[in-house]
């Protein structure tokens, strides 16, 4: 059988997301972001599209690098106004059956005896649809306003969630026994005590005795995503990571990235096809490749300059309106994400000007790849996409919500389906059974976090 596509909508809970200046389209309605309905029907629409999951991107601070202020961001509604992404994936697991969620959540603001009672909550609520995309957060602001002088290094960022996924593995795989709810009404024992143990962590981050508050969920540990593309972060990700979520470019670069994640999750023990992996994608599909461009042209008319830049600056630490329009931006490493900026600089096939970095980050589609066209021609370039880089299929942004979701599921999914390239049906199971095969709810043994289960005589 040819290798299946898996799709994931790529969302935010905010009053926009990547496409800056769309929210002016008649068409959006992404004022609703507040309103339940709109992600009641959102989720109901990706679940006929038999998509994998909902992931929700997340981000605390405003981007405030641009021009030194916060003022483009708030006009152009990049990613704020913004809500917490958590609090909405009741009430759509509610109106679903088979969507999964995954929720962004920073390993660097959010404390693990807490997180990880958050999301055994939200498995038990959503019986096993969660996955958690595992963050280390990239802007000054946040680390303002959760009362540090400065923004933790990148790398240090990184050792502090290597850290806190110890904590949260102890809390999740290890402090509850499988049979410690006994509910006995005869002898009169709700939960057994010699079966919830103390985790005992004390290490150089975090100090968590437990037990973990939460009786075990479903899946125990969410399925893990991550989508930092930095050398440590994909170190990072080729030890934790279930599904990795990239930006691409080029079959190369995009080629290159799935091939380092895999080959050194194998050094870690873990098997290549343990690690799904996801190009962020932006689309634009037309009854005709004539209609597409006309939609194409109308964005293009009313997207934004200032607004792409603003989240330019908060990614990469670096304000394109400081430089010279005709200077080449160089690499330097900064410590806010280091994988944007070595996409314009050292990944790029040629050096680019401050002007170039900005044509190029204006463009539809932001910084992700941009398909258009009739529903033949965007399924032909997924397909070549898929086959050129060894990647496991989309994280489908939106350039108006919820149209450009609807031409996928009513165009493009039939299509795929046709070439045998799309599931026609939802495998049974949790979220992990989905993605891995039926059986396989919990972690595979080969997984670090797996090594942290309780085990009888310990
Ligand atoms: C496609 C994509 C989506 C991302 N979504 C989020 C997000 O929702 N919230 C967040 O804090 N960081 C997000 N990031 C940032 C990364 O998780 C990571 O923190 C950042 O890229 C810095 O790490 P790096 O230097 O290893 O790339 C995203 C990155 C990519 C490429």
């Amino acid at each position: 059988m040819a290798k299946q596509i898996r799709f994931n909508a790529f969302d935010i809970n905010a009053a926009m997301h990547n496409p800056h200046g769309l929210w002016k389209h008649p068409d959006n309605e992404r004022y609703r972001y507040k309103e339940l309905d709109y992600w009641v029907e959102l989720a109901r629409l990706l679940e006929r599209g038999l998509f994998d999951a909902l992931f929700l991107a997340d981000v605390y601070g405003f981007y405030d690098v641009y021009r030194g202020s916060r003022d483009a961001a708030l006009r152009d509604a990049v990613q704020a106004p913004i809500n917490d992404p958590s609090l909405i994936i009741p009430t759509m697991a509610y109106a679903t059956k088979h969507l999964g969620f995954a929720v962004t959540v920073p390993t660097t603001y959010e404390h693990p005896y807490a997180h990880a009672r958050r999301m055994t909550t939200l498995d038990h609520l959503t019986n096993g649809r969660i996955g958690w995309n595992v963050v280390t957060s990239f802007l000054p602001s946040a680390a303002r306003n959760f009362g540090l002088d400065r923004m933790i290094g990148h790398d240090e960022r990184y050792e502090i969630a290597d850290e806190y996924m110890e904590v949260v593995y102890k809390l999740w795989e290890g402090s509850w026994e499988d049979d410690a709810v006994l509910r006995d009404p005869f002898r009169g024992i709700y939960t057994d005590p010699v079966k919830v143990h103390e985790i005992l962590h004390a290490g150089k981050y975090f100090r968590v005795p437990g037990p973990h508050l939460s009786e075990p969920s479903p899946q125990r540990t969410p399925v893990l995503y991550q989508a930092g593309a930095s050398a440590r972060g994909r170190a990072f990700a080729a030890k934790h990571a279930e599904c990795v979520f990239i930006d691409g470019h080029s079959y190369e670069s995009m080629k290159f990235y799935v091939d380092d994640i895999r080959s050194k999750a194998v050094a870690y023990g873990r098997r290549p096809e343990d690690i799904k992996i996801f190009m962020a994608l932006s689309t634009i599909v037309g009854a005709t490749a004539a209609e597409a461009e006309d939609k194409f042209r109308e964005l293009t008319a009313i997207s934004s300059a200032e607004g792409p830049q603003a989240i330019y600056g908060g990614y990469t630490g670096i304000d394109l309106s400081q430089g010279d329009p005709n200077q080449i931006l160089t690499y330097r490493a900064t410590d806010h994400g280091q994988t944007v900026l070595a996409r314009f600089t050292k990944m790029s096939p040629k050096e680019m000007t401050y002007g170039e970095v900005i044509d190029s980050v204006k463009k539809i589609g932001g910084r992700a790849v941009l398909l258009k066209g009739s529903a033949e021609q965007v399924a032909d370039q997924m397909q070549a996409w898929v086959d050129n880089t060894g990647i496991d299929g989309f994280n489908l942004g939106h350039l108006v919500t919820p149209g450009s979701l609807k031409e996928i599921v009513e165009l493009v999914v039939p299509l795929l389906q046709e070439r045998g390239l799309y599931k026609t049906s939802y495998e049974a199971g949790t979220m992990r059974e989905k993605l891995f095969g039926y059986g396989e709810s919990r972690l595979p043994e080969r997984h670090p976090g797996a090594r942290h289960r309780f085990a009888r005589g310990e």
